[in-house]
């Protein structure tokens, strides 16, 4: 199943009405951030809170080398509608790979993890056995970028899932498909 991409929605949203943040919504972020986070909230995404809660086995999160990297700073919205998880996140100035720019490899995982988060609240615990990223655009340090992690299909232990990176403005800067697979035995701690 082809899902819609994320630039229609955001730019649709644009022309609805603010939606109100809630009180604990972090502070300190640039007005850009604070107008997509709000276009986001207006599309039905939520901020995910007391996740170790919801999900027991993903009780480790806070030791995951994405959501507790000092240099990628995340907040994550998921819709219940489908599932879909959305990262804000702001790249650091730690995380170069060509000069000036995010590492391919930083890229791959905040894709990675943004699909993950998806795939583990929606089913069982899976694993990522493939990772395909196609990089589009260089990613500038210290910028904000809006992730998109959903699911395609799922079909026994495997599930397909893919993953879209954007600049606020919609410019899409890396796109991946992913595959994970439910492990037949023993459900690693994350
Ligand atoms: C929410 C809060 C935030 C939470 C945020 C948390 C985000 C964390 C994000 C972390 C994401 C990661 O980095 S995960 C870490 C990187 N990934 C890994 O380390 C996984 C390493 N791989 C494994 O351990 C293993 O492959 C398993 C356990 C996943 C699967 O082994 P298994 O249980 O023995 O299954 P097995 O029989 O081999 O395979 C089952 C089926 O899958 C297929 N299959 C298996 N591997 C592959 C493969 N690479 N490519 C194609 N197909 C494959 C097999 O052919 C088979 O198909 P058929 O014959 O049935 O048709």
């Amino acid at each position: 199943m082809q899902k819609p991409s994320f630039q229609p929605y955001y730019v649709k949203a644009l022309s609805s009405e603010q939606a109100q943040l809630p009180t604990w919504f972090p502070s300190g972020h640039s007005e850009e951030f604070q107008l997509i986070l709000r276009k986001l909230f207006e599309r039905g995404f939520r901020l995910m809170r007391k996740l170790n809660i919801q999900k027991g086995n993903l009780s480790n999160i806070s030791k995951n080398f994405v959501l507790s990297n000092p240099q990628i700073h995340v907040v994550m919205l998921r819709r219940a509608l489908d599932g879909s998880v959305i990262y804000l996140a702001r790249v650091g100035s730690q995380v170069q790979g060509p000069s000036g720019f995010m590492h391919g490899g930083a890229t791959a995982a905040l894709l990675d993890d943004c699909v993950s988060s998806a795939v583990l609240l929606s089913g069982p615990f899976a694993m990522t056995v493939q990772l395909n990223v196609q990089y589009r655009k260089p990613v500038p340090l210290n910028s904000v970028v809006v992730v998109e992690g959903y699911i395609d299909q799922t079909n026994g232990r495997k599930t397909i899932a893919g993953g879209k990176m954007y600049h606020p403005d919609g410019a899409l800067y890396a796109e991946a498909t992913l595959l994970f697979v439910k492990p037949r035995l023993v459900e690693p701690k994350m």
